[in-house]
């Protein structure tokens, strides 16, 4: 490489750390703060019960705070040498069991031009960040019937780290809840349910994404109902569509994971019924013509845009490969189901290192 080459990419780097620098002191300050008020509350807890809930809380803030003091002492090497982490991004690819060194907390990025990245990525948004508590328990009552929110299972940020998405997954039974024909673990989501979704999401990412500029869409002109081929949940016209007309813009309920950290933080503070939904919902995106991919997920009924399996059975389409907004691609009638080529947005695992 050329020395201004080399030059640009660490410059690029030391930006890049600062902004982290600054949002991971935040995240510290915060931390310590919750932890000084958790201990006080543990030691004036009545009931053992409760007592044990504020400890657990505790420890799982320690743990947190040690991470997130970790992250911050990794941003020197993104600083001084970019070589580096790209080798071990690559290395990490073969890395897939719990056996093996997959622990380390290193921050690494897909790209060798992290400069592009400081642009898209940081924009200088701020965003309150908190890590969620692997225990959280809380029901809602909505105008239907009692929610209860309760996780329930061992997964904290650190082992959904450790295992990576695709062995959650499998510890989740994830492909059951996906192949679920009878919609028996799929219920449409109420209000309260998409609202907690929001609220996991606002305390688990550290780092807020842009959210593009996308179309008003006046109207939405579908609904939301359980499909009655073995699809769970999809989308349906609620009137006739005309082709080319817009359909459904991501703006403001499509939110963005920049890296697996946030994303692991959100997944492993919900219990296995939206843990398994929201793996089957997010996908990868390259939203801002940057080159970098984020994770994008659809935190209202537009998660359940389905796949029309053909070509010919897909009836809307993104224009553009960094857009949000879906088009009719052609007439449709109403109460046909509005089906997208899933092909266009996958998910990779291994290129954010989930
Ligand atoms: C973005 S979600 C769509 C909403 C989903 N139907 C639900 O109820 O949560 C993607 C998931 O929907 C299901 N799905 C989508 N298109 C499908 C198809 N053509 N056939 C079977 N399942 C499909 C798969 O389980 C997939 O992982």
């Amino acid at each position: 490489k050329s020395t201004h080459e080399n030059q640009g990419r660490i410059i690029s780097n030391l930006s890049l750390a600062h902004h982290y620098f600054f949002h991971e002191i935040d995240f510290l300050a915060m931390q310590a703060m919750i932890l000084g008020n958790y201990h006080g509350d543990a030691d004036n807890a009545t009931s053992s019960s409760k007592r044990e809930e504020k400890i657990h809380r505790l420890r799982f803030l320690e743990k947190s705070l040690i991470i997130e003091l970790d992250y911050v002492r990794q941003l020197e090497k993104i600083a001084l040498d970019p070589d580096e982490i790209l080798y071990n991004a690559a290395a990490k690819e073969s890395c897939s069991d719990e056996t093996t060194e997959c622990g380390s907390d290193e921050i690494r990025f897909r790209r060798d031009t992290p400069g592009e990245m400081i642009t898209n990525t940081i924009s200088g948004a701020s965003w309150t960040s908190l890590v969620t508590t692997s225990k959280s328990e809380s029901s809602v009552t909505t105008s239907k019937s009692e929610f209860s929110y309760k996780v329930d299972h061992e997964y904290d940020y650190g082992r959904a780290m450790k295992r990576g998405f695709a062995l959650m997954y499998d510890d989740f039974d994830c492909g059951d809840h996906a192949r679920d024909q009878n919609n028996q673990n799929k219920p449409i989501y109420t209000p309260e349910m998409w609202r907690k979704l929001w609220e996991i999401y606002r305390d688990s990412t550290s780092f807020p994404y842009p959210i593009p500029k996308a179309h008003e869409c006046p109207e939405e002109p579908f609904y939301e109902a359980h499909t009655t081929d073995g699809k769970g949940r999809g989308i349906f016209a609620s009137r006739n569509i005309t082709k080319g007309s817009l359909v459904h813009t991501g703006h403001p309920n499509t939110v963005f994971f920049l890296d697996a950290k946030s994303w692991h933080r959100f997944v492993s503070s919900l219990p296995k019924m939206f843990a398994c939904d929201t793996m089957e919902w997010v996908w990868q995106q390259d939203v801002t013509n940057s080159g970098n991919l984020v994770l994008c997920l659809n935190l209202d009924k537009a998660a359940y845009f389905n796949d029309g399996g053909s070509k010919s059975k897909n009836n809307i389409e993104i224009k553009e490969p960094t857009s949000l907004d879906f088009y009719a691609a052609r007439d449709i009638q109403i109460g046909q189901e509005l089906l997208y080529d899933y092909s266009n947005l996958g998910l990779e695992t291994h290129l954010m290192d989930l």
